[in-house]
């Protein structure tokens, strides 16, 4: 499922802050990149002064925007509307937009937005290099979609080239940076992403993750441990778990062909640049898979807590889903560390002591 977040999301525009200065900057060294910050004397406001001062207020109490974060795939139907999440946030300094195609005409427009950060578009893999230099934060859209009938899963075989190449330009470049995987299927591109970090010598399992994790049933929601005062029947959890599981597609089908989820995802992938607990699919041994998701407590610059219980008191309808849903999480794991081995997925298990790299 795209989004399931409760946590709130700091928005703060520097237009209601009564922001004094204006700077437009066209800097075209390569030829291909331009940068745009336009920040506008904003007078009129349509914040009341109480609010008005608040707002002030905020911005003298809150630390100083210190992330430059990068969008891989920026100009596409879920990285569009992230860049507008991202560039909203008070925390953002920086905002480097990089696709392959059409990202100029989006930093030209974001950049209207008179918040801090800055906006530069980067485009062909030349460009990668200067893009993600001192980068914090790699949020990753970058893919091809399924379209109505299709698996997640059939869109390995173009997708994890894709997420294995934009690894090895991160780890070449901004190796230190937490990375945010959102192509799917995500049950193999984020183990194929920790497979090119190990072989870069720069693996993080703290650093690397993605909301959520999933695909059919490995979409396992947990109805038994929500904490509003609520019962269900065996049917009705039934009926729910499979809805649940199904959300994407719901999307994917109401779209007929002309995308798959984008606003909801942009909002979840957008709240990681702030303290979140939230359902992140990471490496550590919360089972006898190297990979699973859990709920976590993501800092600002890592996975802090993995909250271990969240397994624990499973009604018996949740644990044989648990248990079923095993097999193909597993499948899933093998193919893509297997894709980046270049090794059959036969010929290969996952060593036990790596199942373990967060405690
Ligand atoms: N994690 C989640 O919950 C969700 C994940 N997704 C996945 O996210 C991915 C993107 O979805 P959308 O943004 O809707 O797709 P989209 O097709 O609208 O956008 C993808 C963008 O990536 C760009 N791109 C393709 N190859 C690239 C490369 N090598 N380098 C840089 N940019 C490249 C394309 O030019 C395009 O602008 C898909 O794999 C989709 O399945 C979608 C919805 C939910
Ligand atoms: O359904 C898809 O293809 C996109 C996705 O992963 C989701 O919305 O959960």
């Amino acid at each position: 499922m795209a989004a399931t977040s409760g946590t709130t999301f700091s928005i703060r525009s520097a237009a209601s802050t009564g922001s004094k200065y204006g700077r437009l900057t066209q800097s075209n060294s390569s030829g291909l990149k331009s940068v745009n910050s336009v920040g506008c004397e904003s007078k009129s406001s349509f914040l009341d002064t109480e609010s008005s001062i608040a707002l002030k207020r905020f911005y003298r109490t809150k630390p100083h925007a210190s992330y430059k974060v990068a969008i891989l795939g920026a100009a596409g139907g879920i990285g569009r509307p992230l860049a507008l999440l991202i560039k909203m946030s008070p925390l953002v300094f920086a905002l480097n937009l990089y696709d392959i195609a059409n990202v100029k005409r989006v930093a030209a427009d974001l950049s209207h937005c008179d918040t801090p950060s800055q906006v530069e578009d980067f485009a062909g893999a030349s460009e990668l290099g200067i893009y993600l230099k001192d980068v914090n934060v790699v949020d990753s859209p970058a893919c091809v979609l399924r379209k109505p009938g299709m698996t997640r899963d059939g869109l390995f075989k173009i997708n994890a080239n894709i997420v294995k190449t934009l690894v090895e330009d991160v780890a070449d470049n901004c190796s230190a940076a937490f990375i945010h995987i959102i192509s799917n299927p995500l049950n193999s591109t984020v183990p194929i992403a920790a497979e090119v970090l190990k072989q870069q010598g720069v693996y993080d399992p703290k650093k690397l993750f993605v909301v959520g994790g999933h695909a059919g049933i490995t979409i396992l929601p947990l109805l038994s441990k929500i904490k509003a005062s609520v019962t269900f029947t065996d049917d009705e959890v039934e009926q729910l778990t499979v809805r649940i599981q199904n959300a994407g597609t719901e999307v994917v089908e109401a779209k007929a062909g002309a995308g798959s989820a984008t606003l909801s995802v942009a909002y979840a992938a957008a709240q990681f640049v702030n303290d979140v607990y939230e359902c992140f699919y990471v490496q550590f041994d919360l089972t006898e898979l190297p990979f699973f998701s859990s709920r976590i407590k993501l800092g600002r610059n890592r996975v802090e807590v993995v909250i271990s219980s969240e397994l624990h008191g499973l009604t018996e309808y949740e644990q044989k889903a648990l248990e079923a849903l095993k097999p193909e999480v597993k499948a899933s794991i093998e193919k893509g560390v297997a894709f980046v081995r270049k090794q059959p997925v036969t010929a290969w298990s996952f060593p036990t002591d790596e199942a373990s790299l967060i405690k």
